[in-house]
């Protein structure tokens, strides 16, 4: 296994509160990874940890083999650039179109023409499934869905060997939830990527995600394939796969075994 994510003894708190309590986890190259745990478990604190918005008080943080914590500015930037990140809301600039919003990180790291920003981010806007009718659109002219493909296509911007994703579904209805699964897997293949993905949606766990983690007590308490989490003995855990919604969607973990 070749992990491109490697965290060991992980502590992040804020005052005297402790979220995330001596966390270790390994995200492996190639893979999509999928982070589940009840509202305020950590996730999104971890996610903002390991991309550097948040301080550790404890432990190593190593990304695509560079250690992140104590690492030189031009190290940072130069393992930006190397990850996307879709948050949560989609996080567009309100005042820029959907192709400028792509075109942001371009221009902030490269050197490029009008025309070949034009070009690549038309690229990856079709990539992702928006229409050229769209492209020019603002933020707020968009659906849903359509806010969540123009987030993942800016954080493709840049040819990124790792994207990080925070519920790329929520708020959207199942069909659309569905095709942006599909979507995330296409492109994994495609382009090689390595997926870390928050997520509570269930479907997502069991249909896309290679691997899975549980964020519970402040610790990642279980932390494999789907299988082997629905056979955990944490009460959590239990409580959250072995529920009315989980029994339905077990037949996609027999439909596959069948
Ligand atoms: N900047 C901050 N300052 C203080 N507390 C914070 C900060 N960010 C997060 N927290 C706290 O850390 C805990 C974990 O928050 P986090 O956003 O990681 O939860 P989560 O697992 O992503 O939840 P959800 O599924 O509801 O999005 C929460 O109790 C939250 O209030």
């Amino acid at each position: 296994m070749d992990p491109i994510i490697r965290i060991r003894d992980l502590v992040v708190g804020f005052g005297d509160r402790t979220v995330l309590d001596h966390v270790d986890l390994d995200v492996n190259r190639g893979e999509i990874y999928g982070l589940v745990g009840g509202s305020g478990s950590g996730k999104s604190v971890l996610l903002r940890t390991i991309i550097g918005l948040l301080y550790a008080r404890q432990g190593t943080i190593e990304v695509l083999g560079v250690r992140l914590n104590g690492a030189t500015e031009t190290q940072r930037r130069a393992i930006n650039r190397r990850w996307g990140v879709l948050f949560q809301q989609g996080a567009l600039f309100s005042s820029l179109s959907v192709l400028q919003n792509v075109q942001f990180p371009m221009r902030e790291y490269l050197n490029l023409t009008p025309d070949m920003l034009n070009d690549i981010a038309r690229v990856k806007l079709e990539m992702v499934g928006l229409k050229s009718t769209d492209h020019d659109k603002l933020p707020s002219e968009l659906s849903g869905g359509m806010i969540k493909r123009a987030a993942l296509a800016r954080a493709l911007a840049m040819d990124p060997e790792l994207v990080f994703l925070d519920e790329p579904t929520s708020g959207l209805d199942p069909i659309s939830a569905g095709d942006f699964d599909s979507l995330i897997r296409t492109l994994q293949k495609t382009l090689g990527l390595t997926v870390f993905m928050i997520t509570h949606d269930l479907d997502s766990l069991y249909t896309v995600c290679d691997r899975v983690g549980v964020i519970a007590d402040g610790k990642v308490v279980a932390s494999g394939s789907i299988q082997s989490i629905l056979e955990s003995p944490h009460p959590w855990v239990k409580s959250y796969f072995r529920g009315r919604r989980t029994r339905e969607l077990g037949s996609h973990v027999s439909d596959a075994a069948s």
